[in-house]
């Protein structure tokens, strides 16, 4: 039947790539969301790690007076009608004079649906080193360090799990390479791929309403959805036709980022890993059961679809969120 239009929405969406938003299964209760607009309601942040072959970290140094001095990775807000990967290179020429290219997404943080960044491993591909005396206020000047000592004081500690990320890709890469989807999207939403699995075979959750289709669930901006973050929507909609208290529900992290940033455009999608499994002990080789009519368990049967979902969820295959 519609597993046709799956087996390929799902094979796409696991490199990385994906069909566009249509509509949301899932929404907060009251006012349909607004569409998401830099600037006035959401904020993204860009940030890149460069790891040279001789084990040394891109590093700038901030010009802003709340932490002037002060050793940062190039990181900063994105402007409206920019791509992902436009705003990292401008802030990576502003605050480190080099051109480079993103080889893959690294993690992706949210403080809220509202405010999210998204942290890159990128390679220099030309333009000059910044130093001291081209200081100005994107930055002071740009320098190369070890990864063992990095200079002091540090805008802020979080970057050393970033760097350690970094390290842990090159030396052994656990997700494959994943560059944004220049796609429209009018919300921050995430699509979800809910696996449950049993013995070697697997199913995923789908959306009925309309064709079948892998479910979309849209993330608010009022300040309980903003506490909640894109965890309360991918429950809000597992507790629309699940029972939650007798599952565990693990969000492993990211298949792709779709994302367009042109003709107002200023949503984001999130490809989302989920697992669901039953919380008690034993032998549970049926998915647990779906409430209403707007969504089935789809056995996967296709070979290469189920083997390589359970390698993605076996090696954790996946961009971390929030971690
Ligand atoms: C922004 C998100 C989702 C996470 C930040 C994670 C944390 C807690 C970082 C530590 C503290 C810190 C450095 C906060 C600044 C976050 C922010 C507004 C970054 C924007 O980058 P800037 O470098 O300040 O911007 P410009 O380069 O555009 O001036
Ligand atoms: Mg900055």
């Amino acid at each position: 039947m519609a597993s046709e239009g799956l087996t390929g929405a799902l094979a796409a969406v696991l490199a990385g790539q994906g069909p566009s938003v249509q509509s949301c299964d899932s929404a907060p209760a009251g006012e349909p969301p607004v569409p998401v607009r830099l600037r006035k309601n959401v904020c993204y942040v860009v940030l890149a790690v460069f790891l040279s072959e001789q084990d040394e970290v891109l590093l700038i140094q901030e010009a802003k007076r709340e932490c002037r001095g002060s050793w940062y990775l190039p990181a900063g807000r994105m402007e409206p009608g920019e791509t992902i990967v436009e705003a990292l290179q401008r802030e990576v020429k502003e605050e480190a004079g080099l051109h480079c290219e993103p080889e893959t997404l690294l993690s992706v943080e949210e403080r809220g649906p509202s405010w999210v960044r998204f942290v890159f491993l990128a390679r220099p591909t030309g333009g000059i080193l910044k130093t001291s005396k081209e200081a100005d206020a994107e930055s002071l000047q740009a320098a190369w360090y070890p990864r063992s000592s990095l200079p002091t004081p540090l805008r802020a500690h979080d970057i050393l799990h970033l760097v350690e990320l970094a390290a842990q890709y090159r030396q052994q890469a656990r997700h494959p390479l994943i560059l944004p989807q220049e796609l429209p999207c009018d919300l921050v939403c995430q699509r979800l791929v809910v696996t449950f699995t049993s013995a070697q075979t697997v199913w995923v959750l789908v959306g009925t309403v309309g064709i079948p289709h892998l479910p979309v669930t849209a993330c608010g901006l009022d300040p309980v959805e903003q506490r909640g973050g894109m965890k309360m929507a991918i429950l809000r909609l597992l507790q629309e036709c699940l029972t939650l208290h007798h599952l565990v529900v693990e969000i492993k992290g990211l298949l792709g980022l779709q994302h367009l940033g042109r003709d107002h455009s200023d949503g984001i999608c999130l490809n989302v890993l989920v697992t669901v499994a039953f919380r008690s002990p034993g032998i549970q080789d049926e998915p647990p059961k779906i409430r209403g009519e707007n969504f089935f368990w789809w056995k996967v049967t296709e070979e290469d679809l189920q083997s390589q979902l359970l390698k993605r969820l076996q090696g954790s295959s996946v961009v971390p969120v929030n971690r």
